[in-house]
């Protein structure tokens, strides 16, 4: 099977497409793959090293208030489309997956128009523009809810099969996790991440919070601040207690994600829709604070699922406070028995056979069924 991937901007709408991709090898070894993608997203970066071939189209995304830059978005968009009609041309894919982003717009709409069967992939319960853009374009919209069908009407077919991430991460090695991490096996491990990209207010309330952390007994904890605030966090925390203490682990960016998650007891994260889908697969209780700064406040949504089936807590982020933090991870970390009601009640949430099911529904539009 020849398939085109494509999907960017930040790693939840990327890892889901490499997961499809790696669903697709491991059924037919013979799949070949081109992903198109954005020339600035974090695509360019991420999939050529998980060495599927990649290739770039320039564009930005849509304000949703009306200014001069709509005029160039639009421009953009249709030169994007005339580039990716090329490039499909010239790969002649079977199939066309999009797993939202800007950049998946134009590469979708041209497979559409070109007569390729085309797939999206949404991670929300709520669609991106990108996405409910090209849903009445598509031939199946996959979606990550079940009963989050009916946010895409007008689509000609709409199929529940979960977030093919989940797969990838029960897969994963819990003794390679450790092993990465540089920590004795089968230590408690905190893992404290601000979605893909690392947020600036988790940032904060990790520095104000590490002193506390020493009072932790028997944790190691994780932390990853995101590429571009890991120089003053590491900093900052250094500074405050003249030294890093060993059982904390300030990283940039986790690459081994999955193997990190499978070794995690409680994971304090932001509530991007693809790390939900990773850690209701594994079992892993958190403690989420939504971003507020998405479309229509979808990560709260996602939140409250999760903290509705005794998965999760919420933390907004105006209560967010090094504090109140250290209160809700001891909270837990010192009870295990409602840790393990919680890991259970996400077990439960999770679906770590989406990889399969979304491959299979690509097949049979690839046959042409
Ligand atoms: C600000 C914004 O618009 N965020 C959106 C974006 O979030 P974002 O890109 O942050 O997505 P998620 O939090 O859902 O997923 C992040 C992905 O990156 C991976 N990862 C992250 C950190 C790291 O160090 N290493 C690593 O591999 C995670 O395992 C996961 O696969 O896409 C999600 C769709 O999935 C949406 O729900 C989020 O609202």
């Amino acid at each position: 099977m020849r398939v085109v991937l494509s999907g960017g901007g930040t790693g939840g709408h990327i890892y889901p497409a490499v997961a499809i991709a790696r669903q697709c090898e491991a059924e037919n070894p013979d799949s070949t793959f081109l992903y198109i993608g954005g020339t600035r997203g974090l695509e360019s970066k991420l999939v050529p090293q998980e060495n599927i071939p990649f290739q770039s189209i320039d564009i930005t995304g849509f304000r949703r208030k009306l200014s001069l830059d709509n005029v160039k978005t639009v421009m953009r968009f249709l030169k994007g489309v005339r580039t990716a009609k090329k490039m499909l041309k010239e790969f002649k894919p079977d199939v066309v997956i999009g797993t939202g982003g800007y950049v998946c717009g134009p590469v979708v709409y041209a497979a559409a128009k070109l007569g390729i069967p085309s797939v999206i992939h949404e991670q929300n319960a709520i669609p991106g523009l990108t996405n409910k853009f090209l849903t009445r374009y598509v031939d199946t919209v996959a979606v990550s809810f079940e009963g989050s069908e009916k946010a895409f009407s007008g689509a000609k077919r709409v199929v529940y099969t979960g977030n093919p991430r989940a797969t990838t991460v029960a897969q994963a090695s819990r003794d390679r996790g450790f092993a990465t991490l540089g920590v004795p096996m089968d230590s408690r491990v905190v893992l404290v991440v601000g979605g893909s990209r690392g947020a600036k207010a988790i940032n904060k309330a990790m520095v104000d919070m590490a002193p506390m952390l020493a009072k932790l007994e028997d944790v190691h904890v994780v932390y990853v601040t995101g590429d571009s605030y890991f120089d003053e966090t590491r900093e900052a925390i250094r500074s405050s207690l003249g030294t890093m203490p060993n059982h904390l682990h300030v990283l940039p960016y986790v690459y081994n994600m999955p193997e990190v998650l499978a070794c995690t007891s409680l994971i304090v994260n932001r509530a991007g829709a693809s790390f939900l889908a990773e850690i209701t697969s594994l079992g892993i209780p958190s403690i989420l604070i939504p971003s507020p700064n998405v479309t229509n406040n979808h990560q709260e949504a996602n939140a409250r699922t999760l903290e509705g089936g005794g998965a999760s807590l919420t933390m907004l982020e105006k209560d967010l406070t090094g504090q109140a933090l250290y209160k809700a991870i001891a909270g837990i970390m010192n009870d295990e028995a409602a840790r393990k009601r919680m890991a259970e009640a996400s077990r439960k949430l999770g679906k770590p056979d989406a990889a399969e099911v979304l491959v299979s529904e690509i097949r049979r539009l690839a046959a042409g069924r």
